[in-house]
């Protein structure tokens, strides 16, 4: 079975040359506090979409991420190519500012069935050809922590596009689906990273995950809600392997 690579690069200032796999990112920000790294995101990404009232955020508060400089100046720098969703909490003044911009905006008010994110991530998959491949990721920033229905609706993202790499992200942790296709190797970075972390079967019960690289490694052991689920784990070594007959959700805290 083919391994795959995963790191959290994007969290550091410059991403290093000899990072393997070499990845291109795109960002979707969310209606959600931004996180501080934010600005960070915005520069490894090549492409930037705003879920709705995610557009809000970046208009509001990547101005109080730079306290010293003129906040038109910060808006204008930090212009999404995208707004997208059903657009029932961009404010009018907002959507006038970024459409001046150029930004533009896609309203589908009428799918009231799919979420923003949803919306976002269908619209990164038809403008971008080879967003499934292993070299494309998705991070969005915003989507954990606030209300239970959106952690959970953008959790549910993950597994609706389980061929694209998509990276979840909050202030304090990242969230990531680890297909059963692949045995999985995660290289931490422990500057930014670590050391609490969580295997989590998403869906239905895993029979059989081993892993290594964890205080508590499992050994052909089942998960399932109900039974054991591997939250509050340890990292203890710079790689952590995992192979599972399901597809697991892997999540791990961000320091600050
Ligand atoms: N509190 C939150 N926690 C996690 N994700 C959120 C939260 N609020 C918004 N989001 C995410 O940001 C996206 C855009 O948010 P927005 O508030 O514009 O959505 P919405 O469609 O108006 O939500 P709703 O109608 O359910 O309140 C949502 O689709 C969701 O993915
Ligand atoms: C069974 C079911 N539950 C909830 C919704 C509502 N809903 C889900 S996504 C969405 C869009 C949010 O921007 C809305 C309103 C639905 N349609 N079907």
């Amino acid at each position: 079975m083919d391994v795959m690579n995963h790191t959290s690069s994007f969290l550091l200032p410059s991403i290093p040359i000899d990072n393997k796999p070499a990845l291109t990112y795109a960002l979707i920000v969310l209606n959600q506090r931004l996180p501080r790294f934010t600005p960070l995101l915005w520069n490894h990404a090549q492409l930037r979409l705003c879920a709705d009232g995610g557009a809000n955020r970046i208009y509001d508060e990547m101005p109080d991420l730079f306290p010293n400089e003129d906040p038109l100046d910060v808006r204008n720098r930090y212009r999404p190519d995208v707004i997208k969703g059903d657009m029932d909490s961009i404010r009018t003044e907002v959507l006038a500012f970024y459409k001046d911009l150029g930004t533009k905006t896609v309203d589908e008010s009428l799918d009231q069935d799919t979420t923003d994110l949803h919306k976002c991530i269908a619209h990164i998959q038809e403008i971008t050809p080879g967003v499934e491949k292993p070299n494309w990721c998705i991070l969005v920033a915003g989507a954990l922590g606030g209300r239970f229905d959106h952690e959970i609706g953008n959790i549910n993202v993950l597994c609706r596009f389980s061929n694209i790499r998509i990276v979840l992200l909050s202030e304090d942790s990242l969230i990531q689906l680890l297909p059963k296709s692949h045995h999985h190797e995660i290289h931490i970075l422990s500057s930014v990273e670590g050391p609490h972390c969580g295997l989590i079967p998403i869906g239905m019960p895993s029979a059989n995950t081993t892993t290594t690289g964890l205080q508590w490694d499992l050994n052909n052991t089942e998960m399932r809600f109900g039974g054991l689920v591997s939250t509050s784990n340890i990292v203890r070594e710079g790689k952590i392997t995992v192979q599972s007959d399901s597809d697991l959700l892997w999540t791990i805290s961000i320091k600050n």
